[in-house]
């Protein structure tokens, strides 16, 4: 849990050096879930270790799994082959998405009885579709508190699956994740999962369609909305690959890009490139599409600069469907930006660790930005002029939101010191995250 702290930094005017990043929360709790399920003992490397994947850890723990952490970041499974040997549990979820979404199909597929809960917060985020999509074929699920929001009780019941499950989209791709993940256990026949609508935040999709495939199954698409799920003849579905490296954070290293493009660089993150499997990556893009200087390769990026000869930003407007966390770093660069950026699709702000949308609008305002926020959009314009910039007394308020207190660090590269409230709350998915960022600015 974090503290109530707050930390003064900056003002800052240059960031440069090297940054070897913290392995994805996003594959390292889809690779911890999958060899959990499978047959066989995996060794992940590079896994994430944070608050959100203690969560998972912990649970599978609970669960009947042997995890031994080798060090910090070497973790061993010992694989249950897709039957959890604790058929009753009580699990806290923190408010890792990632963990509470995917055990919460895994468990309704073992016949036992479950209940998932998670900090205050984790009861207001939406967990319906996949409940919905659960209950389809025939999980038992019931809601503890409000209906549609977690704790959640699941119980014994039979799974029965007809030929088709059908899950919406649009609130958040971790119920169509986490029904991938789960359905190949139960699978006696080939199982097609048809998305309802929009389906946001599609590159988390792919993620867990080449993770899957490290463990063995393979998941046909044949068109933008559907899936289908192979036969699971053997019994044991998942196979363990022996050993998985996990790649280094994207929307982590999103923070050290931008600062590579508003203290001039370079800036090079070791971990992710060119041929990383994360969506995420699409930020160097966007950043370049806003004049930073960018280059990249196998397992780096790089950023020196802008090349504009203002030697600022400039604004975009943008869709940032496909890259909602990141996204929030392009709303805190924009403080350095000539004009007026809009992020777009980005509605799923609004149900994550706090309202972001409403939290980005309220913070930007106290620096001095003008600020438009819609359903499902921001518009984030930079002070006029430096004298136009503020040093807010007390603070910049995080919201128990890791990535509200990494990004705000970007406005410390502003006129003023500033100051950010509870910045312990990066322990989600990046502990050291200070540490990092005092290491490159100066
Ligand atoms: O599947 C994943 O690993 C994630 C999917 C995204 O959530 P939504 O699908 O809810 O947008 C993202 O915001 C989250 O941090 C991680
Ligand atoms: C939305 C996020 O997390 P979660 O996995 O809890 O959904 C996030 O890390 O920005």
């Amino acid at each position: 849990m974090s503290s109530s702290s707050s930390i003064q930094i900056g003002p800052f005017r240059h960031a440069h050096g090297e940054i070897v990043l913290p392995g994805s929360k996003s594959i390292s709790n889809r690779a911890l879930l999958l060899a959990a399920l499978s047959s066989g003992t995996t060794t992940l490397h590079n896994l994430l270790d944070a608050d959100d994947t203690k969560v998972m850890r912990n649970a599978l723990r609970q669960l009947g799994i042997s995890v031994t952490d080798q060090d910090h970041h070497i973790c061993i499974i010992k694989g249950c082959s897709g039957q959890f040997p604790v058929r009753e549990a009580d699990l806290l979820m923190g408010n890792a998405g990632t963990a509470i979404r995917p055990l919460t199909a895994a468990l309704a597929m073992q016949s036992g009885n479950y209940r998932l809960s998670g900090v205050a917060r984790m009861h207001e985020r939406p967990i319906r579709d996949l409940v919905d999509g659960l209950r389809q074929i025939g999980a038992e699920i019931t809601y503890e508190l409000q209906a549609g929001y977690p704790p959640i009780q699941i119980s014994t019941s039979q799974i029965n699956i007809q030929d088709i499950v059908k899950v919406r989209g649009d609130v958040s791709s971790q119920f169509l994740t986490a029904l991938l993940m789960a359905l190949p256990l139960v699978a006696k026949e080939p199982v097609r999962i048809e998305v309802i609508g929009e389906l946001i935040s599609r590159p988390y999709i792919e993620i867990t369609l080449k993770l899957m495939a490290r463990f063995g199954v393979l998941v046909d698409c044949p068109d933008a909305q559907s899936f289908v799920i192979p036969a699971n003849t053997s019994g044991a579905v998942y196979q363990s690959p022996g050993a998985i490296l996990v790649e280094g954070d994207a929307s982590s290293a999103s923070y050290f890009l931008a600062l590579g493009a508003i203290g001039r660089g370079p800036v090079r993150v070791l971990g992710v490139g060119s041929d990383s499997i994360q969506g995420d990556v699409a930020f160097a893009d966007a950043l370049a599409l806003m004049g930073a200087k960018i280059t990249a390769g196998d397992g780096w990026i790089e950023v020196a600069g802008v090349q504009n000869a203002s030697g600022k930003l400039n604004a975009i407007t943008i869709n940032c469907t496909e890259i909602p966390d990141a996204a929030m770093t392009l709303a805190v660069a924009a403080l350095f930006a000539e004009g007026k950026t809009r992020l777009n699709g980005i509605a799923s702000w609004r149900v994550k660790e706090t309202d972001r949308i409403a939290a980005m609008a309220k913070e930007l305002k106290k620096l001095g930005a003008v600020v438009q926020e819609g359903d499902d959009y921001i518009e984030v314009e930079a002070p006029m002029t430096l004298a136009d910039w503020r040093s807010p007394p007390e603070g910049i308020d995080t919201y128990d939101d890791h990535r509200m207190a990494m990004c705000f660090s970007l406005a410390a590269f502003g006129p003023n010191p500033l100051k950010i409230n509870d910045p312990d709350c990066v322990a989600k998915t990046f502990p050291a995250y200070f540490a990092e960022f005092a290491v490159v600015v100066s």
